[in-house]
Formats: structure tokens, C-alpha cells, sequence
């Protein structure tokens, strides 16, 4: 669920070429096995279309409305889907992909929400998790506004694999990469971190990912039941998943994890799995939506993270490396 102006540029698009999109260079691919876009500021994947999915997702997918989605009787809360956006015009946002992005992205230097930003190399801000070292960096650490070089395009299982690094240095010791996997079966990314110093640095971080969904508070979310979480909505408050989680509001909840994640939305069951994580926030804004996404379009995603947080930060020594990744395909049960 893309913005129309993307789709448009993909639309024209045979093979492989780089645009300007919302004042952001932006590297699009149509291939025989399906759309890759990708923006230069924060290597962030902005949309994954896999070709089997390609014909029929072709403007059948309805904008309003909840879909005759899972009922989860054991979901905890039973709060009724708000009517975010319904009498608002869905106009700016197209339907196809897995993953979503706000028609109304923040001017530069503005992270795009939307796709998979990288949150690098702290998760969150000094307010909301304590993550950043000194208590005063940029909310999600300063990987996602930056300007990422495209290194390497390479053929991959049928697909593409695509290498980035940061134009500039991020951080006086640790240096990160970003791997991009696409084909017709799976989106897959990489976070790689190198310590290129001297002393022994914590991080914590995220591919923070923005899932199109039908409709945000008609989701089901399997595997965590049983799972403790800390919900940032109650301060941090610890609590234990009863069953399977219903998504029927606004949530910020930090799980206690690394299993294999399924969400359902009623229209597609989609796996997403994680590595060198064990933290998977689930988010989604309820009505208090961000400045840049309309009640309209913020409908439409639900963000499920494969993150380190202070659950599971990461203690990096000098010459090692941490691989945080996460792979999106379609469950085998669809
Ligand atoms: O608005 P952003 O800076 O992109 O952050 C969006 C959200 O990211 C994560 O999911 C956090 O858990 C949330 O607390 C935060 O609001």
C-alpha cells in the first residue's frame, strides 16, 4: 500500500532505475518476479511486490471497512475498531504490496514513514526507552535520515540482493550495513553491525516495519501468546500476552521474544520472522496519529519490529559483529 505518486514511478519503470521521489532519491525495480523500491535516505525498503501477488492485488484491495477478519476470542481487550479515516478520502495511497508508506511524508531532513527504516544504533529516545547513550539523540538513532550509498546490486535465488552503507560516519566506532533480499517469495533485510574500535559499545535498534493491513484494529498477530511484554502505553508496565493477540487499538508493546511471527489481517497471512532479535514491538498509534499520515491512510498499517531494545540490548566488543534481520513471506498455511 504504497503512495500513487511511487506507484506511478513504477509504473513506468522496466528494470531497474533511480528517481526522485518526495525529494528523496529512490532506486525502483520491476522485474519478472516482482517490485523492489528502496530509499537512499535510511536504506529504507519502501515497497515489496512480489509478481505472484502482482495481478491480483491489482485494485482489489478495498480501502474502507474491516475485514471479515479472525474474531479472536481470546484476544485480551475487546475494543471496538475505532472509525479512524471512515468518512475520509483514502485518496494518495494505492493498494499491492506488503508494506506501507504515508502519501504525506515530512519534508527533509524528515524520516519517511512507511517500508522498513532502519532505527540504528538505539531503539526509541531518552524518554521513551533510554536507549540513546548520552540521553540526547535523535528519537530511533540517526541511521534513518541519513544519506545511504547504494553499493552493490547483485542476481540473488531468482531475485536481487542489494548492499548499502551510510554516506557518512554514524558513530565513532561501530559501522553499519544494510542487505537487501528481494524475489518472488520473500523480502528479506539485514542491520549489520561491525565494531571497528576500541571499547566495548551497547546497542539497541530496530527494522522498524510498517505492514499494509486492511484495517489496523482487525488484526491477529500470532505467536506471542504466553510471551511477557512491557506495554509503553502504562509506563513500562511488565505483563503476560493472554492467548493470541487481537490488535483492536492503539498499542506500543515491547515483547519479550524471538518466535516466528504470523499476522493475519483477514485478507493475507503473512510470516515474519526475525534474527539476532529478541524483542518484537508491535505498534500501532490508534487515533493519536503522527502529523505526517492522515486518519485515512493510517489505517492501513500495523508496524511489527524486529528489534533489540533494553530487553535485549546488544554488548558489541572491538572486531565483532551483530546481524539484526528480519524476512517477510507469506505464511505456508495461506
Ligand atoms: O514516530 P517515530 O519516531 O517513527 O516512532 C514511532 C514509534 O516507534 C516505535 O514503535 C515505538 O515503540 C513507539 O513508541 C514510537 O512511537
Amino acid at each position: 500500500m504504497i503512495p500513487a505518486s511511487l506507484r506511478a514511478l513504477l509504473d513506468a519503470t522496466d528494470g531497474q532505475r533511480r528517481v526522485d521521489w518526495a525529494g528523496r532519491e529512490v532506486w525502483l525495480a520491476r522485474e519478472p518476479w516482482g517490485e523492489l523500491a528502496v530509499s537512499l535516505q535510511g536504506a529504507q525498503v519502501l515497497h515489496y511486490l512480489p509478481a505472484p501477488e502482482a495481478a491480483p492485488a491489482e485494485g482489489s484491495l478495498p480501502f474502507a471497512g474491516a475485514p471479515d477478519g479472525p474474531e479472536d476470542a481470546r484476544a485480551e481487550g475487546s475494543l471496538p475498531a475505532p472509525a479512524v479515516g471512515a468518512t475520509q478520502s483514502p485518496e494518495g495511497l494505492v493498494p499491492g504490496g506488503w508494506l506501507w508508506v504515508t502519501p504525506t511524508p515530512q519534508a527533509l531532513p524528515g524520516a519517511i514513514r512507511g517500508g522498513i527504516p532502519l532505527c540504528w544504533p538505539w531503539f526509541a529516545d531518552e524518554r521513551t526507552a533510554d536507549e540513546s547513550p548520552d540521553r540526547s539523540g535523535p528519537m530511533h538513532g540517526p541511521a534513518r535520515k541519513a544519506d545511504w550509498r547504494l553499493e552493490a546490486v547483485d542476481e540473488h535465488e531468482e531475485g536481487l540482493e542489494l548492499h548499502l552503507s551510510p554516506v557518512e560516519r554514524l558513530h565513532s566506532q561501530l559501522v553499519p550495513r544494510a542487505v537487501i533480499q528481494a524475489n518472488a517469495q520473500r523480502l528479506h533485510v539485514e542491520l549489520i553491525t561491525e565494531h571497528v574500535g576500541e571499547t566495548p559499545v551497547k546497542i539497541t535498534g530496530a527494522l522498524h516495519s510498517y505492514l499494509a493491513v486492511a484495517e489496523a484494529h482487525a488484526c491477529r498477530v500470532e505467536g506471542l501468546a504466553g510471551a511477557r511484554y512491557l506495554d509503553k502505553l502504562a509506563d513500562f508496565a511488565e505483563r503476560e500476552q493472554q492467548g493470541e493477540l487481537g490488535v483492536r487499538g492503539g498499542l506500543d508493546r515491547i515483547y519479550h521474544s524471538n518466535a516466528e511471527l504470523v499476522l493475519d489481517d483477514g485478507r493475507r497471512r503473512l510470516r515474519v520472522a526475525r534474527q539476532g532479535s529478541d524483542s518484537a514491538v508491535v505498534w500501532h498509534p490508534g487515533d493519536a496519529l503522527p502529523d505526517d499520515t492522515a486518519a485515512a491512510a493510517g489505517r492501513h498499517f500495523l508496524c511489527i519490529e524486529s528489534a533489540n531494545t533494553r530487553l535485549d540490548p546488544v554488548w558489541l566488543v572491538p572486531g565483532a559483529q551483530h546481524l539484526l534481520g528480519t524476512t517477510l513471506s507469506l505464511a505456508s498455511d495461506a
